[in-house]
């Protein structure tokens, strides 16, 4: 990212002519005061808000202005993402919100139920997995979104505080996953308060 710049209407601008790079096989925590912007930065860099100036550059190319539905399809193919609240389908079992992604990607369902099951036990939730969002507690729902985001081994995964509501053996199981994914390539990117989770990323970007 060079020289980004971006401000919510009504609210002082939160970010200024703003630098950054990371590169592949790198864990980065994003670290900051409450309301510093730091979830912002992810939707910027995930490209879900457009900066209002500056550039975002993705392996050498720049994204920031592609038409939306090219953006739509780098997200689908490279992107994967952790919302803070997990932003789970309330109307959709569990099983069938981590799939979401696959069926965006026109990958069929039957294709990917084995690997979604599997992820899903990898992180203690898999005897969730017919049930609904509205029917599992906020750290099992955390996990869930975990597991939806780490479908297609995203190349950039963008996690806004995962541990926030687990425990520690929990918290340590994703912070395994991130380990693994940064070790396979992919750059991994967490805003977060937790120190733990701080001191095992490779490097901190404090806002
Ligand atoms: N859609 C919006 N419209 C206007 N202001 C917003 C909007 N979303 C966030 N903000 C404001 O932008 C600032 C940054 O919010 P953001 O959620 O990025 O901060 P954060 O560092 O992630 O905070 P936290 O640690 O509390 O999650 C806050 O002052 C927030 O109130």
């Amino acid at each position: 990212m060079r020289g980004l710049t971006f401000g919510y209407p009504a609210v002082a601008p939160l970010f200024s002519e703003w630098n950054a790079s990371f590169g592949p096989g790198e864990l980065v925590a994003i670290t900051g005061a409450s309301g510093r912007g730091k979830s912002t930065l992810l939707y910027l860099m995930a490209l879900m808000v457009r900066p209002a100036a500056g550039e975002i550059r993705f392996r050498g190319e720049r994204v920031d202005q592609l038409p939306d539905s090219e953006r739509a399809h780098l997200r689908a193919e490279s992107v994967g993402f952790v919302f803070q609240d997990a932003t789970l389908d309330a109307s959709r079992t569990v099983l069938d919100n981590v799939l979401e992604s696959c069926l965006y990607r026109g990958v069929s369902r039957g294709a990917s139920i084995q690997h979604a099951r599997d992820l899903l036990s990898r992180f203690g939730v898999e005897q969730r997995a017919e049930h609904r969002p509205g029917q599992i507690s906020g750290g099992q729902a955390q996990r869930i979104a975990l597991c939806r985001a780490l479908m297609n081994d995203p190349g950039i995964l963008f996690a806004d505080e995962p541990t926030g509501n687990l425990d520690r053996a929990s918290a340590d199981t994703v912070l395994a996953a991130f380990r693994e994914r940064a070790a396979a390539g992919s750059t991994v990117i967490v805003a977060t308060h937790d120190p733990s989770l701080v001191t095992e990323c490779d490097r901190t970007m404090a806002l």
